[in-house]
């Protein structure tokens, strides 16, 4: 069977049927996925579930990175006099289109390798390295329905995470979307003339910053007193207005409370303050696990005290030969962990078995903010706190002559600050809100990695007009 079969599909006339492989992995996440690819290629047995057809490719190609960009990219090209109607309505209808494209295209990646076998259903353990698959409709109360019985030597844990909703009145009418819902179940008629986002962390402000691009008033409750509490003042100041000159409102120390319908929109309650009116609410509080819903006692898989799955550097879980991959192991959400995830799983089924999360070393991170936000590294206090003796070099975008591409993009927004280790002149970190900071912070990852000089970077050759010549100019600060 190498097309993804439904659990039906699968079952035996007496309703349920058995499967033996040798790798299972529950979810099409990054991670397990590529994983399925990897072995699966080398004519290992590998049998993978999904439980959402919708879902064919994971969370990243269907709900959250690649679709939210798509939108961000489309709100970044909307000119003054455009239709947001006209915009919101084709970037949705775009992002549609590319999702069912990548889904295709992930599907097939998978469907044509014999040694794979694709399940639809709903996974959860009944015993050491078996589970039970059913479909997902009927995964809750239904006895009786058809079910799958799969045994495996080996099983990758990949499922993801969900959005987390708080319990608060009215968090389920209509209008009160979730990252996901907004993009699945949103009006798309009319563009959002006013939207709260609650919550100000990545998801919070990238989608903060796309609604606004499409012409909302968008306000974000930010829990705390400022957004980015980790950050130096510059960094922040710099995020802070970029999001105000686009139409962000940052209202600080504001927590909603619930939400009503009033006036023909919605009603935002706060702890504290007058309530907000607003079209749509989007709820940017965080992503809950999926490890529960697994019945991981049945197979002897502890989970921490947050409800993700408890793992070692080597991702194994206290079942011998279960490892976890991804989000649902409890470490950082981002879809380039899960792929390193599978590096390392891979690792343990088919290599050395040598590396592990303790070799990771600079790893980036972007919010896709415009423009966005790049970071790798220590911020100078957290270097200081670490022993190190640091210089830095900051400047805003706007003042950066050597670097005319935020001119030509149209946006000098930013600031670019490196910290950088004095005793021996090695890149400790860098924060950079700029035109193509998701690239940029590739770079100065890399030179991390492989302990580039600042100077090396201040002196380097690079590419005109580009991001990256930034350095040359920033650095240069220091000399
Ligand atoms: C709005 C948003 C934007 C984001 N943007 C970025 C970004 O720009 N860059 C970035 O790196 N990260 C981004 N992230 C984070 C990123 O999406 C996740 O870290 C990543 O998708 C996690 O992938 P995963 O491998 O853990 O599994 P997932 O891709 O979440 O896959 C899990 C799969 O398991 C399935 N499943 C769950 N339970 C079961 C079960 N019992 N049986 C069978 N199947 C099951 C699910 O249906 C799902 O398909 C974003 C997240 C959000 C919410
Ligand atoms: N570009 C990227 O790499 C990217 C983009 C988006 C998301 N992600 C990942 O997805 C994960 C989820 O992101 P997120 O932004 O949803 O979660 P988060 O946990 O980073 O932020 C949630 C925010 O919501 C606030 N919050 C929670 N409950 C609240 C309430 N009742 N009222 C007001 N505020 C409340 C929290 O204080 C916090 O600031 C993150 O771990 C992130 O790494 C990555």
């Amino acid at each position: 069977m190498s097309s993804l079969a439904t659990v039906k599909d699968t079952v035996t006339t007496a309703g349920t049927a058995e499967l033996e492989t040798d790798i299972l992995v529950i979810g099409w996440g990054k991670g397990g996925k590529t994983l399925a690819t990897t072995l699966g290629s080398q004519g290992r047995k590998v049998t993978l579930v999904e439980r959402d057809a919708g879902m064919v490719g994971g969370t990243c190609i269907n709900v959250a990175c690649v679709p939210t960009k798509a939108l961000v990219h489309r709100a970044d090209a909307v000119r003054p006099g455009d239709d947001p109607d006209a915009a919101v309505a084709s970037a949705w209808d775009f992002r549609d289109a590319l999702t069912s494209k990548l889904r295709d295209a992930n599907r097939a990646m998978l469907e044509d390798l014999d040694a794979v076998t694709l399940v639809q259903g709903e996974a959860r353990f009944t015993g050491e390295r078996t589970v039970e698959v059913r479909p997902a409709e009927a995964a809750d109360g239904d006895d009786d329905g058809e079910r799958l019985t799969i045994r495996a030597r080996h099983v990758v844990v990949n499922t993801g995470t969900t959005p987390l909703r708080p319990e608060m009145p009215g968090v389920d009418l209509p209008g009160v979307h979730d990252s996901e819902t907004l993009q699945l179940q949103m009006d798309r008629s009319r563009a959002p003339r006013r939207a709260v986002v609650v919550g100000s962390g990545p998801v919070g402000l990238e989608l903060a910053s796309m609604l606004a691009g499409f012409g909302a008033e968008v306000t974000v409750l930010v829990r705390g007193e400022q957004i980015l509490p980790d950050e130096s003042d510059a960094v922040r100041d710099s995020l802070v207005e970029a999001l105000q000159d686009r139409g962000v409102h940052l209202a600080t120390g504001a927590s909603a409370t619930g939400f009503a319908e009033a006036d023909g929109g919605l009603r935002v309650d706060l702890e504290e303050g007058e309530p907000i009116a607003a079209d749509i609410v989007v709820l940017a509080t965080g992503r809950a696990s999926t490890a529960q819903a697994l019945h991981p006692a049945a197979a002897g898989i502890e989970l921490d005290e947050k409800g993700f799955i408890a793992v070692d550097e080597h991702l194994r879980t206290s079942a011998p030969d279960v490892w976890a991959v991804g989000d649902v192991n409890g470490g950082p959400q981002q879809t380039y962990i899960s792929l390193d995830d599978h590096r390392i799983v891979t690792g343990q089924l088919g290599g050395d078995g040598a590396y592990s999360r303790a070799d990771r070393v600079a790893v980036p991170t972007t919010v896709f903010t415009t423009p966005p936000l790049g970071s790798v590294g220590m911020t100078a206090e957290q270097a200081r706190e670490a022993g190190h003796e640091v210089k830095v070099a900051s400047k805003p975008v706007a003042k950066i002559a050597a670097m005319p591409r935020p001119k030509i993009e149209e946006d000098a927004h930013g600031v670019i600050e490196v910290v950088v280790d004095a005793a021996t002149d090695l890149v400790l970190g860098a924060r950079l809100h700029c035109v193509e900071a998701q690239e940029l912070v590739n770079l100065v990852a890399l030179a991390m990695r492989a302990d580039v000089t600042a100077s090396a970077l201040r002196d380097g050759i690079w590419t005109h007009p580009s991001a990256t010549e930034a350095l040359n100019e920033v650095l240069g600060e220091l000399s």
